[in-house]
C-alpha cells in the first residue's frame, strides 16, 4: 500500500539535459509515491532512458533537480544514490559470473550490512545474512539453483538474479528499463510476475520503461508519457490512454502490434 506519509519517495523538478543543441529531457517534473508502479512510455528517442540516467546519476542534469525522500541528491554520484536507495536493474547491478547464485546475493547483503567491530556479533550477523539470502532466493525463484554458477544460468534466470541483487541493496526506488527485452516467451512472464510481486509488497517505488501495452495494463498504477523529452501526459492508465493526443500518437497507429511506441 502507498505510504501514509504523502511526501513522495522520488521527485524530479524541471529535470533537463541538453546534448549540444538537442534537449533530450526537457523540464520534467514528477513525483513518485511509495508502493506505486509508474510506466514511462513514449516513442523511440522520447527521452525515457535518459530520464532514468538522470535519476540514477549516470548523466548530470543541465537543469533541474532530483529529490529522494525530500533530499536533493542532484549532486550525488551514482554509487551514493544507489547506496541510499536508488536502484536500477541491469545496469547498477552486475553479476559475478564465477560465483554461485547464493554467493552473488550474499556479497550484496554483506556489503549493505557491513561488518561491525564486534567480533562476537559475527555469528548472529552471518546467520541473518544467510536468512536474508534464503528469502531473496525464494522471492526470485532461484532456490533450486542457489549453488549454480551465475554464468551457467539461463538469460531469464540471470535477469532475476540481478533483480535479487538489487533487492539485496534494499532500494527505495527500483527502475526497470524494458525488463523483458531479449527474453523468450517463457522467461518474460516469470520476470513480470517478480515485478508484480515486488509491487504487491508495497514498500518500493517502481518506475518501468515499457513498450508492451499488455504489460502496462497489468502492472501500472500510472502512466507518464514523454514526447521529445517533454512530459506530455501523466495520470492513471485509463485516463492517459483515453487522451486524444496519446491515442493518436501512440495507440491509434499501432493496433496490431498492441504497442505504445
Ligand atoms: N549520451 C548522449 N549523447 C548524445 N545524445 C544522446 C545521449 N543519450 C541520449 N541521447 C539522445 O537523447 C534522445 C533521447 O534518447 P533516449 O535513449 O533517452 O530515448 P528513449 O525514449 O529511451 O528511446 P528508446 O525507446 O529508443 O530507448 C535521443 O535523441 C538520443 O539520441
Amino acid at each position: 500500500m502507498p505510504s501514509q506519509d504523502s511526501s513522495p519517495v522520488l521527485k524530479t523538478q524541471n529535470l533537463s539535459i541538453r546534448f549540444g543543441g538537442h534537449i533530450a529531457v526537457d523540464q520534467v517534473s514528477a513525483e513518485f509515491e511509495q508502493g506505486t508502479l509508474t510506466a514511462i512510455v513514449g516513442p523511440n528517442g522520447a527521452g525515457k532512458t535518459t530520464y532514468f540516467n538522470l535519476i540514477s546519476g549516470q548523466l548530470p542534469a543541465s537543469e533541474g533537480d532530483v529529490y529522494l525522500e525530500g533530499r536533493n541528491i542532484s549532486n550525488w554520484a551514482i554509487a551514493k544514490r544507489a547506496k541510499h536507495g536508488v536502484g536500477r536493474a541491469f545496469q547498477l547491478t552486475q553479476l559475478f559470473p564465477n560465483l554461485t547464485v547464493a554467493e552473488n546475493l550474499t556479497l550484496v547483503v554483506q556489503a549493505r550490512l557491513g561488518f561491525g567491530p564486534k567480533i562476537w556479533a559475527l555469528a548472529s550477523r552471518l546467520n541473518s545474512v544467510k536468512k536474508e539470502v534464503e528469502s531473496l532466493l525464494d522471492t526470485i525463484e532461484l532456490t533450486s539453483k542457489s549453488q549454480e554458477l551465475a554464468r551457467a544460468l539461463s538469460h531469464g534466470a540471470q535477469r532475476r538474479l540481478e533483480v535479487g541483487m538489487m533487492l539485496a541493496m534494499d532500494p527505495k526506488v527500483m527502475m526497470f528499463d524494458e525488463p523483458t527485452a531479449g527474453m523468450s516467451v517463457d522467461e518474460a512472464p516469470v520476470l513480470l510476475e517478480l515485478i508484480a510481486k515486488i509491487k504487491s509488497e508495497g514498500n518500493r517505488t517502481i518506475l518501468l520503461v515499457e513498450h508492451k501495452l499488455d504489460v502496462i495494463r497489468t502492472l501500472a498504477d500510472r502512466i507518464i508519457v514523454l514526447h521529445n523529452g517533454k512530459l506530455l501526459a501523466d495520470g492513471n492508465p485509463e485516463k492517459v490512454m483515453s487522451l486524444d493526443v496519446v491515442r493518436q500518437a501512440y495507440l491509434g497507429e499501432l493496433p496490431e502490434s498492441d504497442e505504445v511506441a
